[in-house]
């Protein structure tokens, strides 16, 4: 296990930002803080980078007992949202920085900031000043001069947050194929469930200042441990007293024979979005949408009025789960 964090909590004041943390985060992978705003996602990882201090508990970097080091001696790489380069200075010589500030030998520092710009494609931009960049090149940048140094760790804090959806989304893919050739252990922290599934080894649920589930994305899709982690993946709708995803719902014409898994209802609604049509079913007093291909819709040829019955797919009751009733109150 590459970073131990054990027992940590820290408040604000009265607030409680984290509460008794503990997670480990294996070496090498690609882990992400994920939650809800508010959650404590960066105080988090600020504390493993060492920009604050947990009021309680022990964080471990590669076996070194970290509490109390400051940021320097952690041997972390930390990218922001906004990042701050240096303004004045050329790109290869904010790569450069941190080995120039070392005293790092003049031809290593050439050949590493190299091999750096060619790995975050940016070599012909060596010269640019950061004001010559697009948004998504100088986080490319920050990331490349993050780990010139070497970090143990690398630590990213919504690094695309700030860019709008076409290149967040490159940059995402960009920084899955970046990590499967450098394997430096890395945690980033988003808010965004589908960069999570999408990028992560590992996802550590954080809401509240409290960890509500840890695994790997499939994991956390199918066997959510509970209501909260089951709605903030993904869309969720009720069926009966269970929570299940709209695609585990099954849909068939007509009324049936009496069986308990089932609900007669009848066709309320129909919407198409994308390549997914999204039908909401009435019956029983409850509202249950289901999500079909365009072909199994069209194969039913369901239409608003038509009587159906819905059931959870009997292959996926592991990924349903019992729903909470004090916070379907709350909500
Ligand atoms: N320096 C501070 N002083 C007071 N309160 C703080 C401070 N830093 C964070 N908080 C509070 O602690 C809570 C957790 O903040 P944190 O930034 O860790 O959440 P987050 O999960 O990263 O959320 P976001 O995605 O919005 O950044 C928030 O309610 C925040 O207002």
């Amino acid at each position: 296990m590459s970073i131990e964090i054990a027992n940590v909590s820290k408040r604000f004041g009265n607030f409680v930002a984290l509460d008794d943390v503990s997670v480990s985060i294996p070496s090498g992978r690609l882990t992400a803080l994920l939650g809800p705003s508010g959650g404590g996602k960066s105080t988090l990882l600020r504390i493993i980078a060492g920009l604050e201090s947990a009021d309680s508990g022990r964080v471990e970097i590669e076996g070194l007992d970290a509490t109390n080091l400051p940021p320097q001696r952690r041997n972390v790489g930390f990218v922001f949202q906004h990042y701050a380069a240096f303004k004045h200075l050329s790109v290869w010589r904010n790569v450069a920085f941190g080995l120039e500030i070392r005293r790092r030998p003049k031809a290593e520092i050439r050949s590493r900031v190299e091999e750096l710009l060619a790995l975050v494609h940016l070599e012909q931009f060596a010269d640019r000043l950061p004001s010559q960049l697009s948004g998504g090149q100088r986080q490319r940048m920050a990331l490349a001069r993050a780990l010139a140094v070497q970090p143990t760790v690398l630590l990213l804090d919504e690094p695309f947050g700030a860019l709008d959806a076409k290149v967040r989304k490159e940059l995402r893919e960009w920084l899955r194929r970046l990590h499967d050739e450098v394997h430096v252990t890395t945690v980033f922290v988003t808010h965004d469930q589908e960069e999570a599934l999408e990028v992560a080894d590992e996802i550590v649920v954080i809401n509240e200042g409290r960890i509500e589930q840890i695994g790997s994305p499939d994991e956390l899709y199918d066997r959510p441990a509970n209501d909260f982690v089951m709605r903030f993946l993904g869309p969720v709708t009720q069926l009966g007293d269970r929570l299940v995803r709209p695609h585990d719902v099954q849909i068939q014409v007509g009324e049936g024979k009496e069986d308990p898994a089932e609900v007669t209802g009848r066709v309320t609604r129909v919407t198409r979005v994308g390549f997914e049509i999204r039908v909401e079913v009435t019956g029983n007093d409850q509202v249950v949408t289901v999500t079909l291909t365009r072909n199994e819709f069209l194969a039913m040829d369901l239409q608003v009025g038509t009587t159906v019955r819905v059931r959870i797919a009997p292959e996926v009751h592991a990924g349903t789960v019992a729903v909470d009733q004090a916070q379907l109150l709350a909500t």
